[in-house]
């Protein structure tokens, strides 16, 4: 006899797991139809569909192209959507709307307030409405029986020359909604070691930050992200397969870097669909989490950019789920990894893994216990059944 404990969860499941996100864009998440609605309230004319769900399409397959640079060029009809107040309110709260709904508890979205202001907007007047955008997502999915927090991440992209003037608006908006700081872009040609002073001046102010770096380019990205700037976590790494190296008899060798990774805990926002597309690997069997999950690194699973890859935190755990047979228990050991490395206080941290995540993973542990007297018929009692 097969113990259920042992099986995996079905979609139900995985959709009612409590999941902790940690790199989401809220420029690569917009729900197609709020595109269309935008585009036309602001005049913008150069969306490639105006059908929703053939916009959606367009965005999956423009994205699909096996490259970094390509897959980003996709943003430029988002963020020309997201240049007035109203526009970021409505797509903040869709964004938190949606996460709930799918089953993620917390929540840290990204974006670069540098890509909005060409509506007139200040950088303190973007990161104004996200936030409140962020808190009438959380009322109304409260609303709807979904708890969720979100917190936001300053991004500057890493080809500009604004990063200081972000890290600053991170450390003024601190406490105000605001978590942390990242830089992200295009990777090859543009080191993370470009914008030192960002990061030199985040750890004088004992603040947060996260780097996207061994995503499109190797080790030397994750060595100067880490050694260089001091990152906290890396956006991606998964890169760090290229330091682990397995020999014939299943024996594994880790580099200095790869150690080092592991070694401090280092967390690692690895986002399984969205690297397919941009080529970074080429299948999610080859996907280097398996190996990486099974090495014990502080792997995390996230969505990178949900319309971009047509994918939700569900989608990404069933891939996985379908792929390495993953149970609750590996669910619940990626989503404490990711709530671990969380840039709120421990003590909310520790707060939510003991309050939240592990009695809702308890919850669905037992469901199977109950499952023979839910499927059981509920006799009827004589002639006054009701529902026939
Ligand atoms: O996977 C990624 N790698 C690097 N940069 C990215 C990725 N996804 C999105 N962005 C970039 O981040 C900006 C702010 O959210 C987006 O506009 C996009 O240009
Ligand atoms: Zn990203």
């Amino acid at each position: 006899m097969t113990s259920e404990i042992t099986q995996t969860p079905n979609p139900d499941q995985i959709r009612r797991a409590p999941k902790v996100l940690l790199h989401d864009h809220l420029d690569g998440g917009l729900r197609p139809g709020t595109i269309v609605d935008l585009a036309r309230d602001t005049g913008y004319e150069g969306l490639p569909e105006t059908d929703p769900e053939k916009l959606g399409t367009w965005f999956r397959e423009a994205a699909d192209s096996g490259s970094l640079e390509r897959y980003l060029e996709t943003f430029s009809h988002t963020c020309a959507v997201m240049q007035t107040r109203d526009a970021l309110v409505r797509v903040a709260a869709e964004c938190a709307e949606d996460l709930a709904a799918d089953g993620v508890v917390y929540a840290e979205v990204r974006y670069a307030p540098e890509q909005h202001l060409d509506g007139g907007l200040t950088l303190e007047e973007v990161v104004e409405a996200v936030n409140e955008g962020f808190r009438e997502g959380e009322r109304r999915a409260l609303e709807a029986g979904n708890r969720i927090r979100v917190g936001a991440l300053l991004t500057a992209m890493r080809h500009a020359a604004r990063s200081l003037e972000i890290a600053e608006l991170a450390n003024r908006y601190r406490d105000l909604g605001v978590v942390g700081f990242d830089i992200a872009g295009a990777e090859a040609g543009f080191p993370p070691t470009r914008h030192l002073d960002a990061f030199e001046y985040l750890k004088r102010e004992n603040n947060h930050f996260t780097i996207h770096a061994g995503e499109a380019f190797g080790l030397p990205s994750i060595w100067q992200a880490l050694q260089w700037c001091g990152a906290d976590r890396l956006g991606h790494g998964v890169r760090i397969i290229d330091d682990i190296r397995v020999a014939d008899d299943g024996t594994v060798e880790l580099g200095r870097l790869a150690a080092y990774v592991r070694d401090k805990r280092i967390p690692l926002e690895l986002c399984p669909s969205s690297n397919l597309q941009t080529g970074a690997a080429a299948s999610y069997a080859e996907h280097p989490i398996g190996l990486l999950r099974r090495l014990h690194f502080r792997a995390t699973v996230n969505t990178d950019n949900r319309l971009m890859s047509g994918t939700n935190m569900s989608a990404e755990f069933q891939h996985l789920v379908a792929t390495f047979r993953y149970t609750l228990d590996d669910m619940q050991w990626f989503t404490v990894n990711a709530m671990k490395s969380a840039f709120i206080p421990f003590d909310e941290r520790l707060a939510m893994i003991n309050e939240v995540i592990k009695p809702g993973y308890s919850e669905l542990k037992s469901e199977w216990l109950f499952r023979a007297a839910a499927a059981a018929p509920v006799p009827t009692s004589g002639s006054h059944g009701t529902h026939g």
